[in-house]
C-alpha cells in the first residue's frame, strides 16, 4: 500500500477499531460526509472509498498509526488514548462509547491493595501514585473483574458503563479514575498537508456532536 504521506492531499487515510466502537464510527462519519460502508463478513483490513482508505484494527493500535501518519486520523475511546501515553492531537470529543475507568473492589473489602490487575498498566500506575500506594500493577487481557474475585488481585482498574458487570459479581467501584468517550484523533502533519479534507471533517463532526444549550443547563 502506498503510505498515508506519499498519497495525495486531497486522500485521507483513517484508522478506526474493530469492536464496539465501528459501527458508530462509520455511522458518524457517514454523516460528516465521507460515505463509508464496511462489508460485514469480510476478513479485509483495509478498505478503499473514492477519497478515503480505512484501515481496521485493535483499539490500542489507533493511537500508533495515527501517530506515525501511516493514518491522517482515526477514532478510539480516550481510555485507550491516555494508555498508550502518545499526545495526539484530539479535535472531538465524539460523545459516544461512554464510560469510565475505575478501580474496583469485592464489596466490602477494606484490607491493603498489594497487587492490581488491570489491561490499563499506566493509568493505574499513575492513579496509584497519585494516591500514595505501592501496589504490583498486574496486566491482563479481558475479564478483568474476575482477579478481585479469584484473589489474584486485591483490586482491578478497569471500565464501568451501567454497572452490571459489577452488580453480577459482588463488586464495587472505588474510585473513578477518569470518563472516557470516543474522540477523533488526527496526525498534526497531516493537519497542515490534508487541510483541505480534515477541517471540514472536523467541523461537521464537532456541529454533530455539539452539546445543545438545553444539555448544558441540565447536565
Ligand atoms: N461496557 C462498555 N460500555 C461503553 N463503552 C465501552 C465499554 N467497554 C469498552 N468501552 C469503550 O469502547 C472501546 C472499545 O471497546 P471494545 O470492547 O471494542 O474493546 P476491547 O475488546 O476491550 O479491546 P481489544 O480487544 O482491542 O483489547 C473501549 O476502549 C472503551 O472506550
Ligand atoms: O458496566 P458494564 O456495562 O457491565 O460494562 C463494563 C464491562 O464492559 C467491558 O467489558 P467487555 O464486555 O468489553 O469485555 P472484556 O472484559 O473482555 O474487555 C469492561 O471491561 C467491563 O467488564
Amino acid at each position: 500500500m502506498t503510505p498515508a504521506v506519499q498519497r495525495g492531499p486531497d486522500h485521507l487515510t483513517l484508522a478506526l477499531p474493530k469492536g464496539r466502537i465501528l459501527e458508530e464510527a462509520v455511522s458518524l462519519l457517514s454523516r460528516a460526509g465521507l460515505p463509508l460502508s464496511l462489508p460485514e463478513r469480510s476478513r479485509a483490513l483495509r478498505h478503499e472509498f473514492p477519497g478515503v482508505t480505512v484501515l481496521e484494527l485493535r483499539n490500542q493500535d489507533v493511537p500508533v498509526y495515527v501517530d506515525l501518519g501511516v493514518a491522517d486520523a482515526g477514532i478510539v475511546g480516550k481510555d485507550v488514548l491516555v494508555e498508550s501515553g502518545r499526545a495526539i492531537y484530539e479535535p472531538v470529543d465524539l460523545r459516544f462509547a461512554g464510560c469510565r475507568l475505575s478501580l474496583i473492589r469485592e464489596v466490602g473489602a477494606t484490607g491493603l491493595i498489594a497487587r492490581v490487575a488491570t489491561k490499563y498498566p499506566r493509568s493505574a500506575r499513575a492513579y496509584l501514585t497519585s494516591r500514595g500506594i505501592s501496589a504490583e500493577v498486574v496486566r491482563l487481557s479481558g475479564n478483568i473483574e474476575l482477579a478481585a474475585l479469584t484473589g489474584l488481585a486485591d483490586a482491578v482498574v478497569d471500565l464501568v458503563q451501567t454497572g452490571s458487570t459489577l452488580r453480577a459479581n459482588n463488586l464495587e467501584e472505588v474510585e473513578v479514575l477518569f470518563h472516557s468517550s470516543a474522540r477523533l484523533v488526527v496526525n498534526r502533519a497531516a493537519l497542515k498537508l490534508r487541510r483541505e479534507r480534515l477541517r471540514p471533517l472536523i467541523g461537521r463532526l464537532r456541529e454533530l456532536t455539539a452539546v445543545g444549550v438545553e444539555d448544558l443547563q441540565n447536565p
